[in-house]
């Protein structure tokens, strides 16, 4: 080979092999053990000093493995593998580079001299561009038998085999890291839609003026095993009911109203603890549920309450009264033990109100 050519890289091939070379995305890595193995096999081989695995990018030549050489890249113009790769089907082989004028201005060296004998076997990725080379050089003239050729030719093969599994393996990588990310990305969508999903179902279960439950937090819960588990136990339940609550919206408004509302409901979850519910029921009334709660305690709680509303920071005087009954799930069902913590109540009402009544159904009739 005698011709000097040197491919313009802005040509539509040279763009589209520089593509080819990018997607192995190996230019600039580290030193790998199996590309510098194929190096040292190729010197050993061939019984030279130096041999290298070239890849040409942009303007350079840029070695993946070396030895023998004394730079770690050069300028791909006027190269020895730049004019290797210019047929990338067929291996260069120059035995005394000296002869060839074509070859004078690279600047190769080899422990400071320049190369005198020089064979490349392209590199070749799947659709045929020529990457880089396998090459070998020495620094006197020589001549390479034919099987030494092959095995030079193999071992190009065999480099090539390599970047292609090291470009799989990085695309694994990434689909891998996609598929991560993605799961990361619905997992996050997941909580987010899980998140605003209890938000709602938190606002739609408020009462909004004094944010006890409401009502329909109570009919969610009647229709909820799991929460009605907690009444497998023994239970009480107070029924409580502002006094005269229409003459404090007719003396003192609707807005001092509400203030007594919240004043009562604040006074009811002062005195409940985690886990009893405490329900605002209907405008002025509140239900209380006290799992794992005896007749006598409950009792003593509804007055608490009583007091506390006694108490509240109002303009006016304000009072409740409850009715307080216990539920045994063995044989009354929610609903019965209401009706008679409201018959309680209603008596509290009828014996002048501001006060807790308990339910006096006797065992056996209920
Ligand atoms: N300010 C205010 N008033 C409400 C609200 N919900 C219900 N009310 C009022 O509460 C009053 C309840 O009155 P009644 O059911 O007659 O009972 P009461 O006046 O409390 O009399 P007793 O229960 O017999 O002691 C009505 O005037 C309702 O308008 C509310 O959210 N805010």
């Amino acid at each position: 080979m005698s011709a000097v050519r040197v491919p313009h890289p802005s040509t539509e091939i040279e763009s589209r092999r520089q593509a080819a070379l990018d997607s192995y995305a190996v230019v600039d890595t580290p030193p790998e053990q199996a590309f510098d193995d194929i190096v040292r096999l190729a010197a050993t081989l061939c019984d030279v000093p130096a041999a290298a695995i070239s890849l040409i990018d942009h303007e350079r030549l840029w070695f993946k493995a070396q030895i023998g050489l004394d730079q770690p890249q050069l300028p791909r113009f006027n190269s020895l593998c730049d004019h290797a790769i210019l047929d990338p089907g067929s291996t260069v082989v120059v035995d005394d580079l000296a002869a060839n004028p074509g070859f004078a201005a690279h600047r190769q060296r080899i422990g400071g001299q320049p190369p005198r004998f020089y064979a490349g076997v392209p590199l070749l990725s799947p659709d045929g561009y020529a990457l880089g080379t396998v090459c070998v050089m020495d620094v006197v003239p020589r001549r390479l038998g034919a099987p030494q050729l092959h095995a030079l030719e193999l071992l190009a093969r065999q480099a090539s085999h390599l970047l292609e599994l090291r470009r799989y393996a990085r695309k694994q990588r990434e689909l891998l890291s996609e598929r991560e990310a993605f799961a990361r990305r619905i997992e996050r969508s997941r909580a987010e839609l899980q998140h605003r999903h209890e938000q709602l179902q938190q606002t739609a279960n408020r009462d909004e003026l004094t944010g006890l439950l409401n009502r329909s937090a109570l009919v969610q819960l009647r229709n909820n095993p799991e929460a009605m588990q907690k009444l497998q136990q023994a239970y009480s339940l107070v029924v409580l009911d502002v006094d005269l609550f229409k003459q404090v919206n007719d003396r003192h408004g609707h807005l001092l109203g509400d203030r007594a509302l919240r004043e009562v409901a604040a006074a009811v979850t002062a005195s409940v603890r985690e886990g009893d519910l405490a329900v605002r029921y209907g405008g002025e009334e509140f239900l209380i549920v006290l799992p794992g709660t005896n007749l006598a305690s409950a009792v003593e709680i509804a007055h608490r309450i009583r007091l506390r509303v006694a108490e509240a920071s109002l303009p006016f005087p304000l009072t409740v009264s409850a009715g307080v009954a216990a539920g045994d799930a063995s044989r009354d069902s929610p609903e019965q033990v209401f009706e008679r913590a409201d018959q309680a109540l209603y008596r509290a009402k009828a014996a002048g109100r501001n006060r807790v009544v308990v339910d006096d159904t006797p065992y056996f009739n209920r």
